[in-house]
This record gives C-alpha cells, structure tokens and sequence, in this order.
C-alpha cells in the first residue's frame, strides 16, 4: 500500500498543505520546529486514529482555528482508499472512509498499516512496562480490530474491579462475576500477544542477526505474571488466571488494585542472554529497536498481504552508517517517509525520491 495524496487544513502549523507523495521514498527537510513531524503524525492520525504525541486532539488544530481537517488518498491492492478526518476543539473527532462515516474508532484500523520509528521509540527498552505493553497492544491493534475492542473492554472490566477494591477499604468482598470477566477477556489478550511476541520475536532475531554480522542474538520473550506455557490455549489460560486472582486476593485487598492480568505483562528484551535494557550499550539499544520496526515491516507484510507505510521521524542521524545504510537497503518496496534537519546525511541516491522542504508549515517540492 501506498499514500498518493495528503491534504491538511488547519491542521498543527498547516494552513492549508496539499501534497502529491512519492510511492517510494519521501525526503521531509527542515530546521527544527517548522513542521516535519506534524506531516508524519497525520499520516499516523490517518492509521491509527490518534496521534504518537499527544491524547488531546484539541492540540492538532491550529491555535487560532476551531475546526482542522485531513484527507489522505492511499492505493492498496484491492483500490483506492480515501479517509477523512475532522478534527474540533469542542467535539468528538469525525472520520470517513470512501464518504462513509464511521461508527466506531475502531473500524477505522486496517484501512492504512503503518510502522513509525522515531527516538522516543528507545523507550520500548529503557521505559517501563507500559511502553512495552502500549508497543505490542498498538500493533495487534493495527492488524487485529477484535484485540482493539477486547483490550477497551479489559480496561473497562479492570477500572470497575479496581473502583470496587478501593470502595471496600480493605474488607473482604465477593467479586466472583468480576472474576470471570476479568479472566475471559484478559486470557484473550495474554494468548494474542504471546502469539504476536512469538512471530515477531522470529523476525526481529533474523534482522539482529543480518544487521550485527551474525554477532549479536536477540530475543524477545513475554513475560506474563499468569504462569502460563508454550501450549496454553485460551482456556487454559483463563483457568490459570481465575486461579492467580483467588491466590492474590489477599493481596489486591491490602494494595486496594488487581495485582494480576496483561496490565501487570511486560517484554523481555534480550542480547547473547542479557536484559538489554541494564546491559546493553546505547548502540545495541538502538539496533535491537531497529530489528524490532523492521520486524514488524515484515509481519504486517505477512497479515495483509501488503508491505505498511514506514514513517521515520529524526532517527537517521541516531544511527551510524552501516546501519543508515542497512535500513534504505531494505526499503526498496516500502513507501518511506523521512524526516530530517540534514539533506546531506542522507545516501538515498540509488532510490528514485522526492524531497519536501519545510518552513513555518509551507513546503516546497523539489523532485
Ligand atoms: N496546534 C498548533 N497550532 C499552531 N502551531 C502548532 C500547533 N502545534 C504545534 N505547532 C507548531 O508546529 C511546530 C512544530 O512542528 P514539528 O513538530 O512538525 O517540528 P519539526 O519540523 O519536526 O521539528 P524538529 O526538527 O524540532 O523535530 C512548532 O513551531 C509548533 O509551535
């Protein structure tokens, strides 16, 4: 899949942007503050139908404005896709695809893959749990819709359950029916994510491997405080959970919160068998965060049929040559949208490209 045309009203720093993009390689220039990202992050918008900076969509529309508005054109194997996004400061955003409004966010997902790699990216290894988990749970989102609404109602079954822990104050309560909802629905996210971390976790070790001269092993495991094995299916996975719930329930008493479930998960990164998130060098932080956007190029590739849109927002210059070098290598089929203060850095040469310069939200094209 490829984006053909991307139109901004009012949108960040845009007044009004309408571009025609390469279906190869797009070259976004500028000094800083003068509107790359906010061109990658309504590609994104379109994708995910929230932004990677920010939960407020009040903040996309331009300071003076009230209303902004997107449109992206995309050509897919199966036809052209047009989404449409409105965005106010007052309501509820507004999203269409081919003129047809949606119901639910969620039916959104699916319409426009993409994978985006930018430096916040490093804190997928030096964050905490929940950056891992919000990496995983964004990209079953992307290919899966079902795991999107399952999740929304996880979290939604897990709020109430911890409002009745924080309610009771310490004393014993009956929370069977919570229990075996909890169960059901989490068992569902722990059985897809450790399949996702499984086949993600097979690429990301080839790409390591081919990107570090076969020097370097890397290996991803998920790591669920349910004690569940290789084989577990769903079931058995929500045996497993109703039974940690009533071993800890002591405990979620005493901490007033549920202490187990997918929102207590978290990923273990590894290289040649060390945590690379205490062991590891910036460097090897790095590439193992670059194996894993590669990785997951090709397993959107092998769910849909069809390679993402790669947005790469500031990280070339974060990475040496050989691995600039290694990633434009491997970009030949992918539609690529890059950002960057320094044209020079970059040896794109050998793929046909177009270059957009950006200044105080204008562009300027230049083939
Ligand atoms: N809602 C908004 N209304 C008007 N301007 C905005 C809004 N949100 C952000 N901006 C402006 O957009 C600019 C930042 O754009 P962007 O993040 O795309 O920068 P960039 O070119 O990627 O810079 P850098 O190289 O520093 O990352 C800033 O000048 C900021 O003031």
């Amino acid at each position: 899949m490829y984006l053909k045309e991307l139109k901004l009203l009012n949108y960040r720093n845009y007044d009004s942007l309408h571009i025609e993009v390469h279906p190869k390689l797009n070259i976004i220039v500028g000094e800083n503050a003068q509107g790359k990202t906010n061109v990658i992050e309504a590609i994104y918008l379109c994708a995910i139908g929230k932004s990677f900076r920010t939960n407020k969509d009040q903040e996309l529309v331009k300071l003076d404005k009230k209303q902004a508005y997107i449109k992206a054109i995309l050509e897919k194997a199966n036809g052209e896709i047009e989404i449409e996004m409105k965005l106010d400061k007052e309501e509820k955003k507004k999203i269409k695809v081919n003129r047809i409004p949606l119901i639910k966010m969620g039916e959104l997902l699916g319409n426009l893959n993409v994978v985006i790699f930018s430096p916040d990216d490093l804190k997928i290894i030096k964050g905490g749990p929940v950056e891992r988990r919000r990496f995983i749970d964004n990209e079953i989102c992307q290919i899966y819709p079902k795991y999107y609404y399952h999740l929304n109602q996880y979290n939604r079954i897990l709020q109430q359950r911890n409002k009745l822990l924080k309610d009771n104050r310490g004393k014993k309560i009956d929370l069977d029916i919570w229990n075996h909802q909890l169960a059901n629905v989490g068992a569902f996210i722990i059985y897809n994510r450790r399949k996702f971390i499984k086949r993600i976790g097979i690429l990301a070790k080839l790409m390591h491997r081919k990107i570090t001269d076969e020097i370097e092993s890397l290996e991803i495991i998920y790591d669920s405080s349910i004690p569940v094995v290789e084989k577990d299916e769903n079931n058995d996975i929500t045996e497993k959970f109703l039974s940690e719930l009533k071993r800890t329930c002591d405990e979620e008493i005493l901490k007033k919160a549920t202490v187990v479930g997918p929102h207590r998960d978290d990923l273990l990164i590894k290289i040649n068998n060390m945590e690379v998130k205490n062991y590891g060098s910036q460097g090897q932080q790095r590439t193992a965060v670059l194996s894993l956007k590669m990785a997951e190029l090709e397993f959107i590739k092998g769910e849909v049929g069809e390679y993402p849109i790669l947005l790469l927002d500031d990280v070339m210059s974060e990475l040496d040559t050989n691995r600039q070098q290694y990633l434009i290598n491997n970009l030949k089929n992918i539609q690529t949208f890059i950002t960057t203060t320094i044209i020079e850095q970059l040896k794109t040469k050998e793929i046909n490209n177009r270059i957009f310069y950006v200044k105080k939200g204008e562009i300027r094209i230049k083939d």
